[in-house]
Formats: C-alpha cells, structure tokens, sequence
C-alpha cells in the first residue's frame, strides 16, 4: 500500500513554518500555510502517524458490517473521519474498499484543510462514496455508523467539550461499531512525563527539526494542543458509556485506543 499522502508528491512543500523567529504570541492554526506542508509536518512530528493509518483499514474490515442504509438504498459500512484534515485516514480507507461498500463522512472545521481534503480524495478516490463537510464537530449530528476515527482531533477541543463530543459518537455507533481514538498525551509522572518530552524532541531532531522550530511550535501550540493522560481518556470513554476499551498503540507519548461499542 502506498502511503496516502505519496499521491501527489511534487505538491507537498517541506515543512519550514518555524525555521524563522516569529512572534512568540502567535497561536498555531490550520490555515493555508499549514496546509501546504501538512503531510511532510505530519509525518515528522508524530510518531507512528503511518503505522496507526495503516491499521485502519484492517479495523473496519472486522468491524464494519454493512449495517447501514446508503443513499442509494443499498447497504453500506458508514465511517466518520472526525477532524480530517487532508483525508488520509478516509483515503487509507477508500484504498482497501470498493466504492459500493463504504460510505465516507470526513470532517473538518477548517476550509483551508477540507478545500484540499476534497480535491484529493475525489482525485484519488473518484467512484467513492466520500463527503468532504466544513464543520465544526461539536455542532453536527452523527448518523448511525460503524466506525468513527478520531486521528488527532479530539486534542485541539476545548477540554470541557470533549465529553459531549465522545457521548454523540457512542450514541450513533451501531452494536459492533469501534471509534479509534488517536491522541498526544502527558505521562500524570513528572519525570516520566519529562523523559517522554525530552525523547520525542529527539525524534523530531532526528527528522530534521531544528532546537527553533522545535521551540517555535511548542510556544505556538501551547493552549491549543491540550493533551490528557492515558487514565483520563479511558475514564472518559467509560464515563460515555464505553464499556471496553483498549490501547492498542503507543510510541512515545502518542497513543491510540480503541472503544467498542
Ligand atoms: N472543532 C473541530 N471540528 C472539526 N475539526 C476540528 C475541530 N478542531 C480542530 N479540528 C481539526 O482537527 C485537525 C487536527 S489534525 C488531524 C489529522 C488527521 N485526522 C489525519 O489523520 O491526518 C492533527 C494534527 O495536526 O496534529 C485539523 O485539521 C483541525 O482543523
Ligand atoms: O509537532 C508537535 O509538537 C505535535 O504535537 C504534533 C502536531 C502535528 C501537526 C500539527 C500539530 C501538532
């Protein structure tokens, strides 16, 4: 499988947002510019960002049972790709169903992401049954579906919005249904936590971050990445209603559970 974002190589800039000292107030945003460099950013700064893609797919294959009514009358699998950003995880998807099996609701809150997200899943993915939303997920309704994904979305809500968030997903998921939920967390320890920060600022040295970009981004995402910890995600999943719920995957301080409805 090729990886998602591979498709239109020549169009992805390098990520450079922070080479330059920039004013230190300024909050990071996925605008224009972000999305420009959005896959090469992506795949430098999160650990295992492709492995946990490339198991989505193998997780709907289980889990994805046809239960719902396409608009054609057929029967289909529905996914929701909450805060999408470009698609990769809807175009991760599409590249291991036929058009007649799924249905793709991918959202995102920002027109710079979803403007592009759009381009390239019908590009890539054009007999797909995938809809492209601009909205914000706290406002939308979910249909009933099989599978949601919450790749790195949940993070950027405000933290008191989070449960209301969480309590739609359960309530839409069919029985048999999964959410993935993808996340950066902080370690409760201090100095575990310390040692987790520390060694993922080595990853990102090690994929050519500069000790300024490094710093650069951290100023920018302060009070707009929140993270929780691994106890507090799963507090908050049984507090919705999940009854089990796994962590399937962990690199560093990014991790990714599994809720089964
Ligand atoms: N309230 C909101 N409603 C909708 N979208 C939102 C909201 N708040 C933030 N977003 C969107 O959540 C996305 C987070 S990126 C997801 C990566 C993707 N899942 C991937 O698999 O490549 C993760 C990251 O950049 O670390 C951005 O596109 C925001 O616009
Ligand atoms: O780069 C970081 O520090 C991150 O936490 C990951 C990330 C990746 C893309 C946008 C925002 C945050």
């Amino acid at each position: 499988m090729s990886h998602p974002m591979s498709q239109k190589p020549d169009t992805i800039k390098h990520d450079t947002l922070f080479t330059t000292p920039l004013d230190k107030a300024a909050r990071f945003s996925f605008d224009e510019q972000v999305v420009a460099c959005f896959p090469d950013m992506i795949r430098r700064s999160v650990p295992g960002y492709g492995q946990v893609l490339a198991m989505l797919p193998i997780f709907a294959r289980r889990h994805c049972k046809y239960r719902q009514q396409g608009d054609n009358g057929q029967r289909v699998s529905r996914i929701y790709d909450l805060g999408c950003s470009l698609g990769a995880a809807s175009m991760t998807l599409a590249g291991e169903f036929e058009p007649q099996d799924l249905q793709i609701k991918a959202i995102d809150i920002s027109p710079a992401m979803t403007s592009e997200a759009t381009t390239l899943l019908n590009d890539n993915y054009p007999k797909h049954d995938i809809e492209v939303i601009t909205a914000d997920i706290r406002d939308i309704e979910l249909e009933p579906c099989d599978m949601v994904i919450l790749n790195l979305t949940l993070q950027f809500l405000p933290a008191a919005d989070r449960v209301a968030v969480l309590e739609k997903i359960y309530g839409a998921l069919s029985e048999g249904g999964i959410l993935v939920l993808t996340e950066k967390t902080h370690a409760f320890d201090e100095q575990y936590d310390a040692w987790l920060v520390e060694r993922y600022y080595d990853f990102k040295r090690a994929n050519g971050y500069t000790e300024m970009e490094i710093s650069g981004k951290r100023n920018a995402l302060e009070n707009v990445l929140i993270t929780d910890t691994l106890d507090e995600h799963h507090a908050r999943l049984s507090d919705v209603g999940f009854q089990r719920h796994l962590t399937w995957f962990q690199f560093l301080n990014f991790i990714s559970i599994v809720a089964f409805k």
